[in-house]
């Protein structure tokens, strides 16, 4: 199976009309290769500007998150319908500070990852252990309790078109990454856990790196053979670095 790299850029809450147009200038000037993917995942007020201004083919642009229901009454909310009407290709699912700070359960996650894969968009599910959990070795139980609900809801089609994010969430913003070694041996369990379920699916799913990837690090863990990509953060605001990832300089 040759799954595509994807360069995902999660911008979090940071950014303005001024990144928005800096980085597009950049990336529309580049060619992506056809075997690489880049997603730029803004602020939600920014992804109507963001997908007008991005010209290059080899850049989507993603949500950061999305509601688990369709339209009505929930104030604050934005549905999977609502990306798809912005010619939105992506959204981040379950990701790590949404699951600390917003209570978000591995049960939320997986309605939202279902909400999203019925409106024809790609989900980025992450999912990551603390230092704590690594540290008492439940590294593998957190991450197939993460997994199991998202691998219970999902026919064999949907799981396919799924994309994890493995995040240790020690390495988020932090500095410290995973070494390539210790990643792609947890990318490898990610793999296998899925195929316990799906053989196939587990084949096709691209599952990302995320955690302080940058221009320096990217290329040793990008080459393992469980690693399709990276979901970046801090790298992903910085228009040159972010430009050197793209292009796999
Ligand atoms: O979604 C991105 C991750 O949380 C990684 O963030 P970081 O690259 O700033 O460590």
């Amino acid at each position: 199976m040759n799954r595509k790299t994807i360069v995902a850029a999660n911008w979090k809450m940071n950014g303005d009309l001024s990144l928005v147009n800096a980085m597009t200038a950049a990336l529309n000037a580049i060619n992506i290769r056809t075997e690489q993917q880049v997603v730029i995942c803004p602020p939600a007020p920014y992804l109507g500007a963001l997908t007008q201004a991005n010209q290059n083919p080899g850049v989507a642009i993603g949500g950061q998150n999305l509601s688990e229901h369709q339209s009505g009454a929930y104030t604050g909310e934005v549905s999977a319908l609502m990306l798809k009407d912005l010619s939105v290709q992506y959204v981040i699912v379950g990701h790590s500070e949404r699951r600390s700070m917003y209570a978000e359960s591995s049960e939320l996650v997986a309605s939202k990852t279902k909400a999203a894969l019925d409106q024809g968009l790609t989900p980025i599910v992450c999912i990551g252990e603390s230092e704590q959990e690594r540290e008492q070795g439940d590294t593998e139980k957190v991450l197939s309790e993460q997994l199991n609900p998202v691998l219970a809801t999902l026919n064999s089609n949907e799981l396919s078109g799924v994309v994890f994010a493995y995040e240790p969430v020690w390495a988020i913003g932090t500095g410290k990454t995973a070494s390539a070694e210790m990643a792609q041996q947890t990318h490898r369990f990610i793999r296998e856990h899925i195929a316990a379920t799906d053989t196939q699916a587990a084949d096709n799913v691209a599952i990302l790196y995320g955690g302080s990837v940058n221009a320096g690090n990217y290329q040793e863990l990008f080459a393992q053979p469980d690693i399709d990509g990276g979901l970046i953060g801090g790298a992903s605001l910085k228009v040159e670095e972010f430009k050197k990832i793209c292009l796999a300089e």
